[in-house]
């Protein structure tokens, strides 16, 4: 399997800059069935997620945002319902809308909350989440603030122990602030790959590494077809990664009013193929701790860490990627950018 974040090549590739990409796909948002808040705001998350090389959940995904809509699955006009419960307590009800108008809805609330109270929870439930999770907390620890969300899919996980399917890939994404430089950021998959990693290696003819996933008859196997097929992923880490796998379910689903990842039945909505579950985000105000501040000790954490011979931070990756992007465009390739355009019917 090549890299999962290195698959445009640039031989039959063209460059796009982020703002003709966003515009893009704010038009195909548009087109098949979203309110201009909506299309706004999913056509930036998607494209920020391209700019930063985080391929799985970047244009790849469009198709699939499309074939949604069209099928009736989800409401692209939905518009959240903010409810303030509790001095540290946001609610959202998405309407069965997507995850992330829902918390533009609520986030100067959310944040005024943070700052009041030292720390605030936001419970987004009736969404859909089809992207990137780091998008959500990224720019929570730009204003000095700690982030940390969870958001649950659909099944496809097997837990440790188990032999049949139960949990979804069920993300965790954190991020805080560093002094004088980008936030820490890091934001994975508790299943051992990202199930759009594992489309992207099928459409491609490659094989999986060992020990992600098992066929139908729950055999190993590295071959992603038989584990779209029928078959189902592995949590990383084993017991581990099921326990934070168990946990995002409590915390994205049960806590927030929204479902399982097993609970919701798309078989209705042929097409349909954004999972219909929760998410929360914490948020937390560092000024309100007590000692030093909190920026110049993650800044001591990372000198530490690169004095031990540590190279690569958790985000560094995409914010090379981000400023190689920036710089000279964000490279599609050929197929993709026309399959694009005659979604945006261009
Ligand atoms: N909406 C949903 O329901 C779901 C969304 N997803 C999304 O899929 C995406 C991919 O997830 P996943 O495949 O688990 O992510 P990866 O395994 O690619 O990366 C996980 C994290 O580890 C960092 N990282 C990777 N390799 C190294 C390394 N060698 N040294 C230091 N840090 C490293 C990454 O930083 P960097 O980014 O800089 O490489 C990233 O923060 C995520 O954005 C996730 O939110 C996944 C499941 C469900
Ligand atoms: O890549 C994944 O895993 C998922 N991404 C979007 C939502 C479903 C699971």
């Amino acid at each position: 399997m090549s890299a999962p974040h290195d698959h445009v090549s640039s031989a039959a590739s063209s460059s796009v800059s982020l703002d003709a990409l966003t515009q893009l796909l704010e038009t195909i948002f548009l087109r098949h069935g979203t309110s201009d808040e909506v299309a706004r705001v999913l056509a930036a998350n998607c494209a920020s997620a391209e700019r930063d090389g985080a391929h799985s959940h970047g244009v790849f995904r469009i198709p699939g945002y499309v074939s949604t809509l069209k099928s009736g699955w989800v409401n692209g006009h939905a518009v959240p319902q903010v409810e303030d419960v509790a001095s540290g307590f946001v609610r959202v009800d998405a309407g069965n809308g997507f995850a992330q108008p829902a918390l533009a809805a609520a986030r100067s609330l959310l944040v005024e909350k943070a700052r009041q109270a030292g720390i605030a929870v936001l419970a987004i439930r009736n969404s859909h989440h089809f992207a990137a999770l780091w998008p959500d907390v990224e720019p929570f620890a730009d204003e000095g603030l700690v982030a940390l969300s969870v958001v649950n899919s659909m099944t496809c996980v097997v837990p440790h122990g188990a032999d049949r399917p139960l949990f979804g890939t069920n993300p965790i994404a954190f991020a805080a602030p560093r002094a004088g430089a980008a936030p820490i950021v890091f934001d994975l998959a508790t299943s051992a790959i990202a199930h759009g990693d594992v489309q992207i290696a099928a459409r491609k003819g490659e094989r999986l590494p060992a020990g992600m996933g098992v066929d139908s008859l729950g055999q190993p196997t590295q071959d992603p077809k038989a584990i779209l097929e029928g078959g189902a992923l592995l949590p990383f880490g084993g017991h581990k990664g099921s326990a934070l796998s168990m946990m995002v379910e409590l915390l994205a689903a049960a806590l927030t009013g929204g479902n399982f990842s097993f609970e919701f039945d798309w078989s209705g909505h042929p097409g349909a193929k954004t999972p219909w579950t929760g998410q929360l985000l914490i948020v937390i105000d560092p000024s309100k701790a007590a000692g030093q501040s909190f920026a110049e000790r993650s800044e001591e954490l990372v000198r530490q860490m690169h004095g031990v011979g540590l190279k690569r931070l958790p985000g560094d990756r995409r914010h090379a990627q981000r400023a190689r992007s920036l710089a000279e465009g964000i490279l599609l390739d050929q197929q993709t950018l026309a399959q694009l355009r005659e979604l945006a019917g261009q």
